[in-house]
């Protein structure tokens, strides 16, 4: 037990945790490239709430579910601050809402997204998820090898529409958002590779050390950022104003089109806006597309599954497409989607919170200004919760009769937090039911052969890094419904070839 700050009148201990070195701290206990092994093996040690402290920062590991919720949900209002990273500023990612302090503009940005994305309004897309769910099921048959760019092909596109209203037509890479997104991110992971990422989020002090961090001289790559971002905020959005003008298509309105409507469209107002919907596409395609990474592994992996879904979808759909209408009748598909969002956390250890104020937890100082990370890695290998955590198994999910468990953490820990949960999880849960609905439906996963007919065997592995996504695998993919597989293709051709929507090729350059 140490003893703790001079604000701390009543000489309450801090939480248990390591022994802390002079001056550095816990800095060398950490796996910096998967810090949440480390604090996962503190659990057994110290418990479901450790502080640690690096270079003077204090930091509390949340290991359970229930402190999280304590803390992070009920306390929220002194819980829910930020770090401020100033690379941020340098490379102009500030506006990015993951990174705002707690305050006004942060109020802002989330009421936008509450209007736009909320439950409600997220339901609003029902057709859009589906007909992109269709458009990924024809590009995985006809190219499973482009997997990754099939996946953020679909999540990025799915929310340029709810945002700004104009359409990634399939197939295409060339849409000036994704590009720009994907060029910025290339100079953020030279400036900040993965495990810099990661330990730059959980300890953005250490951007004080340059020394530390190899590849700090791409920072002179700054200027060429902070001008890619500015063109991500403006030229979207002059497309979504433009669509504005343009003849009701009887789609929902975009977020761009109901801020607009809503007439408060003062220049600053407009940023908030405009930091919204980028916000939206670069914290959102990333984390939806590796989730469905997650889920092609999960199924190549577990063949089981595969068939054991593909008959619950024929019992209840006959040779017709599935679409929400069913979703209620289809509880296997609904435990996959939990099973993969829990078997692998993509945001493993969430995004850290920050205390305002001082506070007490069972007898446990919590100093002001200390970082909260709640680690969702140790929950979702909560042997409790989950026995034999570790195994893909969608069935943990469904009770003996074979209905969906009520399960009133399902879904959450992997969503964060009170008032920074993520503002896009009715929006990911929806596309990832879409995705893996319609692939389910009408393709087979398989092991990939060699030359000579031989299954490639699948060594499964995770990247590093603040998000994780399984290393690349092999595999087979093959249509085993051609009538789904016709219906999916017709439907996605008729609506391209009537299409009155903008689309990317709208765009200047
Ligand atoms: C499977 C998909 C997704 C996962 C696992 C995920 C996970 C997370 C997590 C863990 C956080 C941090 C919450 C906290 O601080 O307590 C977060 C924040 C955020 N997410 Fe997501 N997310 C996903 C999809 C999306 C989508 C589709 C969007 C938008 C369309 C989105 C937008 C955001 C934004 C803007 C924040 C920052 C919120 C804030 O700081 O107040 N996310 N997400």
């Amino acid at each position: 037990w140490r003893s703790a700050s001079s604000k701390n009148a009543n000489l309450l201990p801090l939480p248990p945790g390591p022994r802390l070195l002079p001056f550095v701290g816990n800095a060398l206990d950490i796996d910096v490239s998967r810090p949440w092994l480390t604090y996962t093996n503190w659990k057994e040690k110290y418990g479901d709430i450790v502080y640690s402290r690096v270079l003077g920062q204090h930091i509390i590991i949340i290991n359970s579910i229930e402190i999280a919720r304590e803390l992070l949900d009920k306390r929220s209002a002194i819980y829910s601050d930020r770090p401020l990273i100033k690379t941020n500023e340098e490379f102009g990612t500030s506006f990015n809402t993951a990174f705002l302090p707690y305050g006004e503009a942060l109020r802002i940005h989330r009421k936008l997204f509450h209007r736009s994305i909320g439950a409600e309004a997220s339901a609003e897309y029902r057709d859009l998820y589906f007909r992109r769910a269709y458009e990924l099921v024809i590009d995985l048959i006809s190219a499973p090898h482009k997997l990754e760019q099939h996946l953020e092909l679909y999540s990025g596109s799915l929310i340029i529409t709810a945002m700004y209203g104009y359409e990634t037509p399939p197939g295409a890479n060339g849409d000036p958002l994704i590009q720009r997104t994907r060029e910025a991110a290339e100079i953020a992971k030279r400036v900040l590779a993965p495990e810099r990422a990661a330990l730059l989020m959980a300890f953005p002090f250490l951007e004080h050390l340059p020394s530390w961090f190899p590849g700090a001289s791409d920072r002179r790559l700054a200027p060429h950022c902070r001008k890619l971002v500015r063109q991500m905020l403006d030229e979207p959005f002059e497309i979504g104003k433009a669509k504005m003008t343009m003849a009701d298509d009887g789609r929902p309105p975009s977020i761009v089109a109901k801020f607009l409507d809503a007439g408060d469209t003062s220049p600053t107002q407009e940023e908030f806006m405009k930091g919204v919907a980028v916000s939206g596409f670069a914290d959102g395609t990333e984390t939806t597309a590796s989730a469905l990474h997650s889920f092609v592994l999960a199924m190549l992996l577990h063949p089981e599954v595969q068939s054991r879904a593909l008959a619950e979808v024929n019992a209840v759909c006959e040779d017709n497409v599935p679409g929400f209408e069913h979703r209620p009748s289809l509880p296997y598909i609904e435990a996959i989607c939990r099973e993969v969002l829990r078997w692998q956390p993509i945001v493993p250890l969430g995004v850290p919170h920050m205390t305002s104020q001082d506070d007490v937890y069972e007898g446990y100082f919590i100093p002001k200004g200390s970082l909260v990370i709640a680690n969702a890695w140790a929950i979702s290998r909560d042997e409790s919760l989950y026995p034999d955590a570790s195994r893909f198994d969608p069935e943990r999910h469904l009770t003996a009769e074979g209905k969906l468990k009520d399960d009133p953490f399902a879904g959450h820990f992997v969503f964060g937090y009170g008032r920074r949960i993520c503002p896009g999880r009715h929006f990911a849960e929806l596309s990832l039911w879409a995705a893996i609905v319609s692939i389910l439906s009408t393709v087979r996963i398989t092991k990939a052969k060699d030359s000579e007919g031989n299954d490639i065997p699948v060594i499964p592995g995770y990247t590093i890094g603040l998000s994780i996504q399984p290393t690349p695998f092999a595999f087979a993919m093959t249509s085993i419904n051609s009538q789904r597989e016709e219906h999916m293709r017709a439907a996605s051709q008729v609506y391209w070839d009537s299409c009155g929507m903008l689309r990317s090729s709208d765009f200047k350059s």
